[in-house]
Order: C-alpha cells, then sequence, then structure tokens
C-alpha cells in the first residue's frame, strides 16, 4: 500500500519553478533517503508532504489524501504525518516531559494517564526516559534532538519526515540520533522520507536513495543500486563521490 503519492507535481514560489513534474511513490513501511545540492528543492518536496508548502499542479496523495484538494484537512494529514527538522524548537519554559505530552493533550485529546505513560515509553525509546523532569536548556543539542523525535512519535504517526536533522549538531552527538532514527526505519510499520547527507544511515536502512536537482528527481534506485553499482545519472554520480570522500 503507498502512503505517499507525487504524480507529476509542480510547485511555483512566484515566478520560480521549485518543483519540476514530480513523480515519487513511496510504500507503508518504506524509508526513503532524498539527497541533491543545496538549493535543489529537498526542503520544499518534503514540506509539501505534511501540506506546509502547498503545490499548484499534479496530485499529491497523503494517506489517502489529496493533497491538492482546498477542501482536504491539514490537520488530520498533520495527525498522521509527524516532522522533525533540523532546529527543534521545544518549548522553552516546559519540561522535556511536558513537550511531549503538550500536542496529543490538545490535538488528540487523549486521556492523561495514557498521555502520560505513551510519553514515558516514547522518552525510553530514545534513551531519555531519566530526563524527563529536566528543562529543554539542561539537555544537549543531541539529547534535545532525540526529544523532539519523541514528540513526533508521541502523535503515533503513520509516516514520519526529517530535513537535515542532524545538520545543527556536534559532529559527536550525530552519532546518538542517527541509531533513534535506524531503530524506528527498522520497525517496519513507519513509513519515513529523511533528507540527510548522511550516507552511513542511507546504507543501512534506507529503502531507496532519491537524488534531486534544480528541482527535478534525476535518480530513484534501491540503495543497492545507488551504493553498489552506479547511479545512471552523471549528476548523481558526481554528487555521490563528493559526499562519499568527504
Ligand atoms: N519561500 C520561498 N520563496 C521563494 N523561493 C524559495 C522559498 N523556499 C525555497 N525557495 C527556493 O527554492 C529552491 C529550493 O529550495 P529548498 O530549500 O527546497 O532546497 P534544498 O534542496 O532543501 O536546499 P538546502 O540543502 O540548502 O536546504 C531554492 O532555489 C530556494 O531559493
Amino acid at each position: 500500500m503507498s502512503m505517499i503519492e507525487f504524480h507529476n507535481v509542480q510547485k511555483y514560489y512566484g515566478d520560480f519553478h521549485a518543483l519540476h513534474d514530480i513523480n515519487l511513490t513511496i510504500d507503508a513501511g518504506e524509508t526513503v533517503v532524498l539527497i541533491g545540492p543545496s538549493g535543489s528543492g529537498k526542503s520544499t518536496l518534503i514540506r509539501t508532504v505534511n501540506g506546509l508548502e502547498r503545490i499548484q499542479e499534479g496530485q499529491l496523495i497523503v494517506n489517502g489524501q489529496d493533497l491538492a484538494n482546498r477542501k482536504t484537512d491539514m490537520n488530520r494529514i498533520r495527525k498522521n504525518v509527524g516532522m522533525v527538522f533540523q532546529h527543534f524548537n521545544l518549548y522553552a519554559n516546559k519540561t522535556i516531559l511536558e513537550n511531549i505530552m503538550l500536542a496529543p493533550r490538545l490535538v488528540l485529546k487523549r486521556p492523561e494517564e495514557e498521555n502520560k505513560k505513551i510519553a514515558m515509553d516514547m522518552l525510553d525509546r530514545v534513551g531519555l526516559a531519566d530526563q524527563a523532569p529536566k528543562m529543554p536548556a539542561q539537555l544537549s543539542g543531541g539529547q534535545q534532538q532525540r526529544i523532539a523525535i519523541a514528540r513526533s512519535l508521541a502523535m503515533r504517526p503513520k509516516a514520519l519526515l526529517f530535513d537535515e536533522p542532524t545538520s545543527a549538531l556536534d559532529p559527536e552527538m550525530i552519532d546518538d540520533v542517527l541509531n533513534v532514527m535506524k531503530d524506528i526505519a527498522r520497525d517496519s510499520s513507519m513509513t519515513m522520507l529523511v533528507v540527510t547527507h548522511e550516507m552511513g544511515f542511507a546504507r543501512e536502512v534506507a529503502n531507496r536513495v532519491v537524488f534531486m536537482a534544480d528541482g527535478h528527481i534525476l535518480e530513484d534506485d534501491t540503495k543497492e543500486k545507488f551504493f553498489d553499482g552506479q547511479p545512471s545519472n552523471e549528476r548523481a554520480r558526481q554528487f555521490l563521490s563528493k559526499i562519499i570522500t568527504h
């Protein structure tokens, strides 16, 4: 069953054509890594999936709902599709536990006791159950990003979008966040679309690697073909050799 389907999608910012004729299908449970040079449209593409950016032409079906249709309820989409950003934006004046319980309480009206239990389970899943009573500023950047992931998981989404989740972190914290993401990716019930330059993550857990440049998808391969064979697109080959040697 497909979770995300782009059919001939076009996206413009004013006159600027940011996404050109995007066709991409992601099945439920798949992990897809999206790569490409700066400005190629990766953030734009990922942000269309939960309606943070609207598309102008084509069809975008997420969890069975058509996002091109203005009548589609975006709140329903966002309940099922979580997003983790580069900057985690936790509420500074609330404890870690409160940060995680807030959205399920307000959006899902989840009963308090159950909400707390799920929040603690998710904290445990990201290895930070002992941090529950602390304030965000008492945690490192890597820990805060793991809290942001737990916060998304607490909504029990069907899909998670990650937009460069480790690129604002100090190097020694990156692996802790990637390990949490790998654990989620191995859970076959979760669909993941991840913008990252961390090719170790892609090699280990991605089902597919998608390469974008100038708003076009130029390559969409299984990870085996992408890493062990050769991407057929010349720009994808060049990009790959650059990010792997650096
Ligand atoms: N709100 C906006 N208004 C106008 N142009 C935009 C807007 N957001 C992005 N763009 C342009 O769209 C293009 C794609 O940007 P996008 O951020 O999606 O690329 P990206 O591949 O994620 O880049 P990076 O790796 O640097 O984050 C860029 O040329 C960018 O300048």
